[in-house]
């Protein structure tokens, strides 16, 4: 028997939520627009803030008002987290099924407002519904990938509100028949309003972790690859290129490095021009991008001058690799662009080396040879070069 008002739980609630929404609004408009979901979770707070102020006016107002509405309200809030949610982990918002569980507890909050008012089953629908959804809200952080704290956080938070509301669902059913919205003093009410106003804070706090964590991984890629190309930038490679020497060396692990430079790209430029020139440097980024696997590393060395890592990959393998991507390159694939080649130098770490700098100079002479032998061609770094690294 706890002899807080809950009013004061429902009143915490509806400022927490304008000024969660408050600030969720404001980030929306700050933030690049393909991260998603602010302003839809913006608007589930101040869908929540607007429920509390009406619930928190209870007997001043008409019922419609203060119960009906008020818990449609926030029933609506949850929902519209439920599809931020989704927005933000990319995937299309299911408002179909929202809107039936919706429409469902509509009817049953319509019953027990106009025709035969009942504390307990009101707090079964509510507490069932939010039970639903914000077990669905969890569930789309477990299904999602590449999850960090703030994602790990709000999950579990979700789940421990999820928790909550279940146990108010349970206790309902065996409360006895003559609690009333006013004489409901027990335990698990206050917890489970408590828990709404904190929640809403928390969930939200959460969810701004989240973002924030998307929006710095967003620079930290943005900040690391060629804004025409999306290779990585020569300076973020060469960072890469340190690292997997390193654990190359550690593991006893083969590694090869491609240098490619465009068959002469001078005169594509001359004859169709600098925008035909860079549509031919994307198509044969593209082409990389398809030609390796994940794992593989492609930066934009100069103009039209690429290199490729290859962890984990011996003499034979590079070779093969670097063979197949010339035959891509000289495939003509596309009408809008001109037909193109590519000249390919290939060297290998042989442990001990002196660096990251030796391996590329020997792939780079490799590509000079193979530019000096016609060109269109994959040449390997000579035992004399490798014996340099
Ligand atoms: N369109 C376009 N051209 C570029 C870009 N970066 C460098 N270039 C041009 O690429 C050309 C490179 O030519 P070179 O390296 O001299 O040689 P090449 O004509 O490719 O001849 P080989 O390398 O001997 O086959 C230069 O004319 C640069 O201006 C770019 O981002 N876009």
């Amino acid at each position: 028997m706890l002899g807080i008002d809950p009013r004061s739980f429902v009143v915490i609630t509806a400022a927490f939520g304008i000024l969660c929404s408050f600030v969720l609004f404001a980030l929306h408009s700050g933030f690049p627009r393909d991260i998603k979901g602010l302003a839809r979770w913006g608007r589930g707070c101040a869908f929540m803030a607007t429920a509390a102020a009406l619930l928190s006016m209870r007997g001043a107002i008409p019922s419609v008002f203060s119960n009906f509405l008020s818990d449609l309200l926030i029933i609506s809030g949850v929902g519209a987290i439920y599809g931020s949610l989704q927005e933000f982990t990319g995937v299309a918002p299911n408002t179909r099924r929202v809107t039936a569980l919706f429409f469902i507890a509509a009817l049953g909050l319509a019953w027990v407002t106009f025709a035969h008012d009942d504390y307990r089953v009101r707090v079964l629908i509510m507490s069932g519904v939010l039970t639903i959804l914000f077990s669905a809200c969890a569930w789309v952080i477990i299904k999602s990938r590449d999850k960090g704290f703030p994602d790990l956080f709000t999950q579990y938070l979700f789940i421990g509100t999820a928790g909550i509301t279940f146990a108010r669902f349970i206790t309902a059913i065996f409360e006895e028949r003559a609690v009333t919205f006013d004489k409901d003093f027990s335990l698990i009410r206050h917890v489970y309003l408590g828990t709404f106003a904190f929640s809403t804070v928390g969930l939200t706090l959460g969810f701004i972790l989240m973002v924030n964590r998307a929006l710095h991984s967003k620079l930290e890629y943005l900040a690391s690859r060629d804004h025409m190309t999306g290779a990585y930038r020569r300076d973020a490679f060469m960072q890469r290129l340190d690292d997997e020497i390193a654990a190359a060396e550690r593991q006893c692990k083969p590694l090869a490095l491609l240098m490619m430079d465009l068959d002469n790209f001078k005169s594509i430029n001359d004859r169709y021009g600098h925008t035909v020139g860079d549509h031919v440097i994307r198509d044969f980024a593209d082409k990389l991008t398809h030609e390796l696997r994940h794992n593989d590393c492609v930066g934009r060395y100069g103009g039209e001058e690429f290199i490729v890592l290859l962890p984990h990959t011996g003499e034979v393998d590079a070779k093969a690799i670097a063979e197949r991507i010339r035959d891509a390159a000289a495939q003509h694939t596309h009408g809008d662009i001109p037909a193109y080649t590519v000249s390919i130098g290939l060297a290998l770490l042989s442990p001990p080396t002196s660096g990251a700098q030796a391996l590329i100079d020997a792939a780079d002479k490799a590509m000079y040879m193979a530019k000096q032998a016609g060109k269109n061609k994959v040449e390997i770094a000579s035992v004399e070069m490798q014996e340099l690294l």
